[in-house]
């Protein structure tokens, strides 16, 4: 697949002498949604910032629909929209100026149709005179997508666009990001939740400390990642896990009273029931159970740890 955006060893050390990136090299494909998932502080920021030449790198290259981001900036610029992690506008200004104004900084000429129909597509044409300050959240983080699209860029980064969203204005932005790419749009976004890149990517960029750790078709990481635990507190605590329940695999912790089932949600199975009648069989009384999803966090953590191994 051709690539819209090929970064190549990309290194970026700050004043301080930090290194955030270390010789990264990515590819996002044509009109694919690319979800780039990492903890607080993996460098995401940094790698979008350099991308959409907010920030420079310290070496390797970036190149944007063919033009290199440092030697061809305007043309690669150009190309790109970018929706920062924190809303930052002008409070008294009114939604369509602000609009308007982005499209302006990329010396567009203006275009009051294409600034109308962006509006209605993002539920914003009724707010278009309100002032940034008289709205809510989550529709100043629709004026921040329409501000980041007004200069028709084919490809948008998205960092953490759904950060402190509430459930349903999520689906709205998914909606809405899919919208774009049935558009053409090239889309990019960060974000913490498995959820969300589960729902909307294409593929999936892992990076921790700097460093890409993997990339991949998501519904492969996915099978990697979608496991579940299942807590299963015991009336009286046992000194070990009884034989008969060995193809389990079950974790014992450290009072005796609590099992721990790692299993695919993904796939269909009565392991769950198995193991409960197994449990009974066994004489081994439940007095609670608790079902959890891995946290993006602990995923991350025994990603990271497999690859150091
Ligand atoms: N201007 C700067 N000077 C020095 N260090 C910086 C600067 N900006 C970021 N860093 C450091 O670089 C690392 C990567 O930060 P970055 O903001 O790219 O991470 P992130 O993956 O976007 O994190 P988050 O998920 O918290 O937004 C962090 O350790 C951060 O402290």
């Amino acid at each position: 697949m051709p690539s819209i955006i090929r970064v190549s060893g990309l290194t970026k050390t700050y004043e301080s002498g930090f290194t955030a990136l270390q010789n990264v090299d990515l590819d996002i494909h044509r009109g694919e949604i690319f979800a780039l998932l990492g903890p607080n502080g993996a460098g995401k920021t940094t790698l979008i910032s350099i991308i959409c030449g907010i920030s420079s790198p310290s070496e390797g290259s970036v190149q944007a629909d063919g033009f290199d981001i440092v030697r061809d900036y305007r043309a690669a610029r150009s190309k790109i929209g970018l929706v920062p992690q924190e809303l930052c506008s002008d409070a008294f200004e009114n939604v369509w100026s602000a609009v308007n104004f982005s499209r302006g900084l990329f010396g567009k000429p203006s275009n009051p149709e294409f600034i109308e129909k962006l509006l209605r597509q993002l539920s914003l044409w009724d707010k278009k005179d309100a002032q940034m300050r008289e709205l809510s959240g989550g529709m100043k983080r629709r004026v921040m997508i329409a501000k980041a699209l007004s200069h028709e860029p084919d490809i948008l980064f998205l960092d953490e666009p759904t950060a402190g969203v509430d459930v349903e204005l999520r689906k709205d932005m998914w909606e809405m990001v899919r919208q774009l790419r049935e558009q053409g749009v090239t889309i990019i976004l960060t974000t913490h939740y498995i959820e969300e890149a589960e729902e909307m990517a294409d593929r999936i960029g892992v990076i921790r400390k700097g460093k890409i750790l993997l990339v991949e078709e998501k519904q492969a990481l996915m099978d990697k990642l979608g496991s579940k635990l299942l807590s299963i507190r015991l009336q009286q605590p046992v000194s070990q896990i009884p034989a008969e329940l060995e193809e389990f695999n079950l974790q014992l912790d450290a009072e005796g009273d609590t099992l721990s089932y790692r299993y695919d949600s993904r796939q269909e199975s009565d392991s769950i029931a198995r193991l409960l009648r197994k449990l009974t069989e066994q004489g081994l009384e439940i007095r609670d159970l608790h079902s959890s999803e891995s946290s993006l966090e602990q995923i991350f953590v025994s990603l990271v740890h497999e690859k150091e191994q």
